[in-house]
């Protein structure tokens, strides 16, 4: 039994035009299915919490972006674990799990990939604990330059412009330049078990990642895998516009060209700690909120899926 958790706002009401198609398709298919519209982001973790409770093996849907997503995974993992199959169906702006898990974005051709798939897939998800949050992520977490990009992007009417046009992908590349010039440069140690402890002076953009993709498409660490147990941490230094400029240029490019700057540092993990000295923005999975000074520590946790 399938059961559909609709975001009728994810990608500018895709996902409210999308759900006549699908369930048609469902009609044509005599597939069984219940649904539900959520009215809020609190609805949509109230109604699935509730619903994974009490229909354990129910197959819970999620047609929405990135940010729904993050709701229904964060639901079903706080504050215990609910043992439940997520499905998902990309109908967001950015859709940046989907471009990862190889989903695809029509969304007629990923309900037929999600109907033939009977086995879940595991994948990795990182979970995060500052002072004031918790939660878990499929894509990834963001202080500084990508997260000031994120708030901007969220608050802003081209995206919703852009997603008329199916192009809100790019609403991310507008507001590139203008999160260039608010971000400011900010002090970050790093410590893991895995890697002798860092201290990055002048980090301009520090994202720990789960998968290969951030802001729309763009592949900031090609190599990372959703099932391969580890996070990625990736910090830029923003030594002087030009430099910081040819990296994001060669993300662009196919392959790993920009992994190679000396302003650029990756680093893979299962586990680490970041410590910061003044109040960042930090974007998850496309959300963002206030990080107070502190730390902030990463780990990595599994969720079955069926897409
Ligand atoms: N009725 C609703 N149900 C659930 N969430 C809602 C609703 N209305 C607004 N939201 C908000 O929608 C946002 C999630 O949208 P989502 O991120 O899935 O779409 P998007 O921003 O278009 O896509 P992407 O994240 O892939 O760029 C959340 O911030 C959530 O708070």
């Amino acid at each position: 039994m399938y059961h559909f958790i609709i975001n009728p706002c994810a990608g500018n009401g895709r996902a409210r035009k999308s759900w006549p198609k699908i369930q048609k398709q469902l009609h044509q298919l005599n597939v069984k299915y219940s649904y539900y519209l959520t009215t809020s982001s609190t609805d949509l973790k109230q109604h699935l919490r509730r619903q994974a409770q009490l229909k354990p093996t129910t197959i819970f849907v999620i047609l929405g972006g990135d940010g729904t997503l993050y709701h229904a995974l964060n639901a079903v993992a706080f504050p215990t674990k609910l043992d439940v199959t997520l499905g998902y169906i990309p109908c967001g702006s950015g859709n940046d799990f989907a471009k990862a898990a190889q989903i695809s974005t029509d969304p007629n051709k990923s309900l037929a990939q999600l109907l033939a798939q009977k086995t879940p897939h595991t994948l990795d998800l990182g979970y995060f604990k500052t002072s004031n949050h918790t939660g878990v992520f499929s894509n990834n977490l963001g202080l500084g330059f990508d997260a000031r990009i994120v708030e901007m992007t969220n608050n802003s009417r081209l995206k919703k412009q852009l997603n008329k046009l199916h192009l809100g992908k790019f609403a991310y590349a507008a507001c590139f330049f203008k999160a260039l010039r608010c971000q400011k440069a900010f002090e970050v140690t790093v410590v893991s078990p895995d890697f002798p402890a860092k201290n990055f002076s002048h980090a301009f953009l520090c994202t720990i990642t789960d998968q290969a993709y951030f802001g729309g498409g763009v592949a900031l660490f090609p190599k990372a895998r959703l099932d391969d147990g580890n996070l990625t941490l990736v910090v830029i230094e923003k030594k002087n516009l030009l430099n910081f400029l040819s990296i994001f240029l060669l993300m662009l490019l196919p392959g790993t060209y920009h992994l190679q700057a000396r302003s650029l540092s990756f680093y893979t993990t299962k586990q680490l700690e970041l410590t910061t000295t003044a109040p960042q923005i930090i974007q998850v999975n496309g959300e963002t909120f206030t990080f107070p000074p502190g730390d902030l520590r990463l780990e990595i946790k599994q969720q079955k899926f069926i897409f």
